[in-house]
């Protein structure tokens, strides 16, 4: 093997992250009938990874995971960048395109208690932490009473915070313990109606340069048509809602057949508010269907809605 034929497969170093990676290099060898030495996992550390401190809206939100990756696929460093989806800004810069999805996982939040199994046992007051708007204001519409920490970190940081007991439970999303080969530390699996997911939760992307015919065809090849439908309406949906960044916002499409069904969801980060739309159609009008949908949620929310908590 040649050094210019070896394909560098830029990720973050987390242990998702590297399973994630693993995961698209396992498909590329299957797909391309390729041997593991035709690949380098490249790790790249990220703003996301380095600031622990703060809740990422705060800092700058989604672009904090991506950008020194995005700047080492534009730079030649790395051919294929794997990300989760649901950390991906939906603006990709000129000259990237992503261009794979792997078939989504479960897309359901979880809930990992310490001492009682279900967000409805928890203790007046009990301490929870996330450092997700959506999960908050979810969990604050479901719970007003409940003591909201901001609480970052990798999964398994998360879960030593927890045994230490500095909160009383926390929300993780089932795909990222599935694929960690965790998934029983799960006490409860939230519904979706009443936890609806992050817009891309539970499907990984793949990330590269714009028009070159190799990773094109290397992404063609391990490309989920139905995942990569549904993503694009999904973040098409968040695109129009964007410029709100501190709203939560839950997305979750689903295709069966040549229906696709759309559920979408922005709330008041207090929980207090929500709008939400349900719609279906066909699968060529998924994209329009969720971009229809954010626009009836913003006309509906009014602009007091975003106004009231925008910095
Ligand atoms: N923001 C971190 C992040 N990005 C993707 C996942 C989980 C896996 C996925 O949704 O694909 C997680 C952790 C979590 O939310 O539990």
């Amino acid at each position: 093997m040649t050094r210019s034929s070896l394909v560098r497969i830029g990720t973050r170093g987390s242990r998702l992250a590297l399973a994630q990676a693993e995961e698209v290099r396992a498909r590329l060898m299957a797909a391309l009938g390729l041997e593991e030495a035709a690949f380098e996992i490249v790790v790249l550390s990220t703003a996301g990874d380095r600031i622990q401190d703060r809740a990422l809206a705060e800092v700058g939100g989604k672009g904090l995971f991506t950008q020194e990756i995005e700047e080492a696929l534009l730079d030649g460093r790395i051919d294929l960048a794997v990300h989760s989806s649901k950390d991906m800004a939906t603006a990709v810069p000129d000259g990237l395109a992503l261009t794979a999805y792997l078939e989504r996982e479960d897309v359901r939040d979880v809930f990992i208690g310490r001492r009682v199994r279900a967000i409805a046992d928890l203790p007046q007051g009990a301490r929870v932490g996330s450092a997700s708007l959506r999960r908050q204001a979810l969990l604050r519409r479901m719970r007003p009473d409940l003591d909201l920490a901001i609480f970052r970190g990798n999964v398994q940081t998360r879960l030593a915070k927890l045994e230490r007991g500095e909160v009383e439970g926390t929300l993780l999303a089932l795909a990222g313990l599935k694929r960690l080969g965790i998934p029983e530390v799960a006490t409860e699996i939230l519904d979706i109606a009443r936890f609806p997911p992050a817009p891309g939760q539970g499907a990984i992307c793949v990330q590269s340069r714009r028009g070159d015919a190799r990773t094109d065809a290397m992404a063609a090849a391990i490309d989920h048509r139905d995942t990569h439908e549904v993503l694009v309406a999904e973040r098409a949906f968040l695109a129009v809602l964007d410029g709100s960044c501190r709203t939560p916002i839950a997305a979750h499409g689903t295709l069966t057949g040549d229906t696709f069904s759309f559920h979408g969801m922005i709330l008041s980060p207090d929980g207090r508010q929500v709008h939400e739309t349900r719609v279906a159609g066909s699968r060529a009008d998924a994209r329009p269907l969720a971009e229809d949908a954010a626009t009836r949620l913003v006309s509906e929310a009014g602009a007091a809605f975003f106004r009231a908590w925008a910095k």
